[in-house]
């Protein structure tokens, strides 16, 4: 049998979730990332790295070279994707882990440029080929798909929520609010920004924010569609986020030990994915989780006749985790189907 090749990732964004791929890739044995777009200079970015990674001798910057020892990665300076040479590397997938570049012509820009396929690690602003969220969706990936988002990391929580549950519920409807940290998009003072409560100091606010994941969640889980009213609340930690979601199933027989008795089973079909927890833990307990979703089975609570409240953890890391995942699913598909 002839080894497989490694996958080979270009990265657009060498930001929090950025480095996180890096750092999770430069452990694996299946993927490299080869090149890496960012505004930011390479001695800073590598200073990044390392303050926040275990081992951080294993990374060295070379030139303008990133090196591990599993690969090198050549940093570029460089913000737009009409520029990036996916070409020169033979890139398998290029992730952007901007945030900025969620529209289709973005993500033509980066085909065009020899890439194969391109991964959003945010949820899109257009109509693209596929949502995809391995032990959600994954069978639904098609060798021929070229534009991609793995959704978001809530996104992602709340899905497997709602895919866990509903194997073993009928579930009408419900709402989510993530209590989410903040993010770099925000002001660390006041200072006039893209909306009137997005313009107010994350140091020091609880700061009431709208979430897309109730748009999208008809592509990822159709019976979903138009059922679940999504929100945020960007509080002031720097990691750790909180999943609260209020579930109104279709049979009042439903109580909380049953949910938590269902999840404890489901947990085992989303290995690595969705983990369950029994402790009394809090948000800095779940940091360097790479789970997707820590269910909490003290948050479970019945309300009413048909509502039940539930809590589940997650960070950053879990959602880097599964980019890579994505990575892997579409390298297994074209290793099965031959590469389009
Ligand atoms: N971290 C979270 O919890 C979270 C949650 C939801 C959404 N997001 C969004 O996901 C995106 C990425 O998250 P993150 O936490 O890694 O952000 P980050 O700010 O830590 O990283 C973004 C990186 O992209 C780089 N960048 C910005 N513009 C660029 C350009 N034009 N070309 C090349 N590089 C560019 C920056 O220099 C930075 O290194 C952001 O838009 C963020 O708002 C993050």
């Amino acid at each position: 049998m002839p080894q497989q090749q490694p996958v080979r990732v270009g990265l657009v964004g060498f930001g929090q979730t950025g480095r996180q791929i890096y750092d999770l890739a430069s452990r694996s044995n299946d993927v490299e990332v080869v090149a890496i777009a960012d505004i930011g200079q390479p001695d800073i970015l590598h200073y990044l790295l390392c303050a926040e990674t275990r081992d951080a001798e294993r990374h060295t910057l070379e030139g303008n070279f990133l090196v591990n020892p599993r690969f090198r990665a050549r940093l570029m300076h460089m913000n737009e994707p009409r520029e990036m040479p996916w070409d020169l590397f033979d890139v398998d997938m290029v992730i952007d882990a901007t945030g900025n570049f969620r529209q289709r012509h973005f993500m033509e820009a980066h085909l065009n440029n020899g890439a194969r396929r391109v991964l959003l690690r945010t949820l899109p602003g257009d109509d693209i080929d596929r949502i995809v969220m391995p032990g959600i969706n994954g069978g639904d990936a098609r060798v021929e798909d070229r534009m991609l988002s793995a959704g978001s990391a809530t996104t992602t929580a709340l899905c497997l929520l709602l895919h866990a549950l509903s194997r073993e519920f009928a579930i009408n409807c419900g709402s989510m609010t993530s209590i989410h940290a903040y993010t770099s998009d925000q002001a660390l003072q006041d200072y006039a920004g893209s909306d009137y409560r997005r313009s107010r100091s994350a140091a020091e606010n609880i700061i009431p924010n709208s979430h897309e994941a109730g748009l999208w969640l008809g592509r990822i889980l159709p019976q979903f569609e138009g059922k679940i009213v999504t929100s945020a609340l960007n509080v002031p930690i720097h990691e750790g986020c909180l999943l609260d979601v209020n579930l109104v199933f279709a049979d009042s027989g439903v109580t909380a030990d049953a949910v938590n008795d269902a999840m404890r089973r489901q947990a085992s079909s989303y290995p690595g994915i969705l983990d369950v927890v029994e402790d009394p833990v809090v948000s800095s307990d779940i940091i360097g989780n790479a789970h997707s979703l820590v269910f909490d089975t003290q948050g479970t609570l019945k309300a009413g006749s048909y509502t039940v409240k539930t809590l589940g953890w997650y960070e950053t890391l879990g959602h880097a985790a599964r980019l890579l995942d994505v990575v892997r699913l579409y390298a297994a598909l074209d290793q099965q189907g031959g590469a389009a």
